[in-house]
């Protein structure tokens, strides 16, 4: 579903001195790897590695100095329909409810009907667990709520792709560990294709099939790893010896343990 082949990115910084762009200016080389339909696939990685450049390149935010990215066969040359984006700020509307924040998103995505925009709305409100809320504002749901809002905002429009940066970053570790357990039934339900990017080794493990591990700078693939774990699961299993196992791996593979990455 999703094809990213040999992608770099070299920064510009010295465009305006008609300079050679500075060494350490290059935050993407050769990155390569493929998300399946329907797949969770995460991306863990030092500080600095270019994971929200890749995620910004795949989104059609960002131009790639070289590479390409497709999806379903496509290639992404800006911004796409097919490609949506939950970014780790909040992005709600505070003087919209939960159910108007998400029509918002539909008519911005070109959803023309306004019943089919309320319609899909309370439907994707529903999947990811806020039915009974549709009519609170921002400031009256939690920061896992409103994470969920966002969530809901993106899903709606039925992306092909769903980009996840940091998602659950502002979160205190309590509230991800339930927002995690949540996303897995959300991803179940809705069958998406997701491509997350986290600093949680745990989170890796616990939502993902197959674990990007890159290391920087400029950013490459370092490895690729298929999790062992089976499904359902939770985050019940955390420290159990096989979610170990799986979280040891990626710590082992991590370039500068204890940087950038952490349990
Ligand atoms: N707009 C920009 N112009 C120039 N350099 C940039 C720009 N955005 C990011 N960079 C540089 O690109 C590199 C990769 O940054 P990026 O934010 O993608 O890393 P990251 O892996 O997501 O980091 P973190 O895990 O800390 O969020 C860094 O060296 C950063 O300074």
């Amino acid at each position: 579903m999703l094809k990213v082949d040999r992608l770099s990115k070299v920064w510009d910084t010295n465009r305006r001195s008609g300079q050679e762009p500075a060494p350490n200016a290059q935050a993407l080389r050769d990155v390569s790897f493929e998300v399946r339909a329907g797949e969770l696939v995460s991306i863990i990685g030092p500080s600095g590695c270019g994971k929200s450049t890749l995620l910004e390149i795949v989104a059609g935010l960002q131009n790639a100095s070289s590479g390409s990215v497709f999806v379903d066969g496509q290639a992404v040359t800006g911004p796409h329909r097919d490609v949506g984006m939950v970014f780790q700020e909040d992005a709600t509307l505070p003087w919209l409810t939960a159910q108007r924040n998400v029509e918002f998103g539909l008519e911005f995505s070109g959803v023309r009907d306004r019943r089919e925009r309320a319609d899909r709305a309370r439907r994707t409100l529903d999947q990811v667990g806020l039915a009974g809320f549709e009519q609170h504002y921002p400031s009256q749901l939690s920061g896992g709520m409103r994470q969920r809002v966002n969530i809901a905002r993106v899903l709606a429009a039925i992306p092909k792709v769903v980009l996840l940066d940091e998602p659950f970053g502002a979160l205190d570790e309590q509230t991800r560990l339930v927002v995690g357990d949540e996303l897995i039934s959300i991803w179940e339900r809705s069958k998406a294709t997701i491509l997350l990017v986290t600093h949680s080794l745990n989170e890796a493990a616990m939502l993902s099939d197959r674990i990007v591990v890159m290391s920087g700078t400029p950013g490459t693939v370092k490895a690729i790893i298929d999790n062992p774990l089976t499904r359902p699961r939770s985050s019940d299993q955390i420290g159990s010896p096989e979610f170990s196992q799986v979280t040891g791996q990626m710590w082992s593979l991590l370039e500068v343990a204890g940087r950038g990455a952490s349990r």
